[in-house]
């Protein structure tokens, strides 16, 4: 749990999501009975400092506090407080990168990790178009491809669900698509040298999107040059050189958890 700060208060980019939720539950139950902060202050005897600290997150109330707040509002300690663990898996998580990055390896342990979905957008694409990939490419083109990934991702947002999702390297060269998924999911660019990304690919024995090209690590690099600032637009970036998958789980877990979402590290 992140540790507030010497006052007692939570700074926002650690504030957990438990707090967040008890805050929106307080003034959603007050604006209800119809009564403003200074009322419920003062009826739950707490100062209207705190008051407007604990609805915006901030305050960890005590448990004799909280039962003066439920029983002002008209609810219980535990309806406020309710909330389920893993709903502080609240958001979608996007793993993004070149091939190789590591987005499978570590979206399914960050799925299990979550106990949430994993789903390979890559994966969905071949089950709408019912063939491989490569044929994708044969029969419908890059611009083909795309608009099966586009449809992939929307079918993805419908569910509704908390979900890991591991996206194809050019997801990022799309515009519309990427947007989409820039506003939709915690996004993670998984990082890796050139040179990483040729060795686990082709360790993988599927050279996709190098595959019969002389100059293969050289294109790959110019390839990652083009979509470093692209990929760099993500929430979070994180390193996979010289690291564990479970290391570079355990760091995007921390880093989720440091903004309110997602299991607390400890
Ligand atoms: N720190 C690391 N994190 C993740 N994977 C790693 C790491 N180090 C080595 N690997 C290895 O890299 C290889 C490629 O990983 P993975 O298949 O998950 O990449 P990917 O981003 O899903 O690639 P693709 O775009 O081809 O689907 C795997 O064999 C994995 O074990
Ligand atoms: O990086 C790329 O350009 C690609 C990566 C794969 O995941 C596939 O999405 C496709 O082969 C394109
Ligand atoms: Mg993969």
């Amino acid at each position: 749990m992140p540790k507030p700060s010497p006052a007692g208060r939570h700074p926002k980019a650690r504030r957990p999501a438990l707090l967040r939720e008890l805050g929106r539950r307080l003034v959603a139950a007050r604006e209800a009975a119809g009564l403003s902060l200074s009322e419920l202050a003062q009826r739950a005897d707490v100062s209207r400092r705190y008051l407007t600290d604990a609805e915006a997150g901030r305050a960890n109330p005590t448990v004799l506090v909280l039962v003066r707040l439920a029983r002002e509002l008209g609810t219980t300690a535990a309806a406020l407080i309710d909330v389920p663990t893993h709903a502080r898996a609240e958001e979608r998580i996007a793993l993004v990168g070149l091939r190789g990055a590591g987005k499978t390896t570590v979206g399914r342990r960050l799925a299990l990790a979550l106990e949430v979905p994993f789903v390979e957008l890559d994966a969905e694409v071949e089950r709408q178009a019912g063939m491989a990939l490569g044929k994708v490419f044969e029969l419908h083109g890059a611009a083909g491809f795309h608009r099966f990934e586009a449809a992939a991702l929307e079918r993805v947002l419908a569910r509704g669900e908390r979900v890991v999702v591991a996206t194809g390297g050019s997801i990022a060269e799309v515009p519309q698509t990427f947007e989409r998924l820039l506003a939709t999911c915690r996004t993670v660019w998984l990082t890796a040298r050139p040179e990483e990304h040729f060795a686990r690919v082709a360790g993988q024995g599927d050279l996709r999107p190098m595959e019969g090209r002389p100059r293969a690590l050289d294109e790959l690099v110019d390839l990652l040059d083009r979509r470093r600032a692209l990929y760099g637009r993500c929430e979070q970036t994180v390193s996979t050189t010289d690291r564990s998958p479970d290391d570079v789980s355990s760091e995007i877990l921390a880093n989720l958890s440091r903004a309110g979402l997602g299991p607390d590290p400890d």
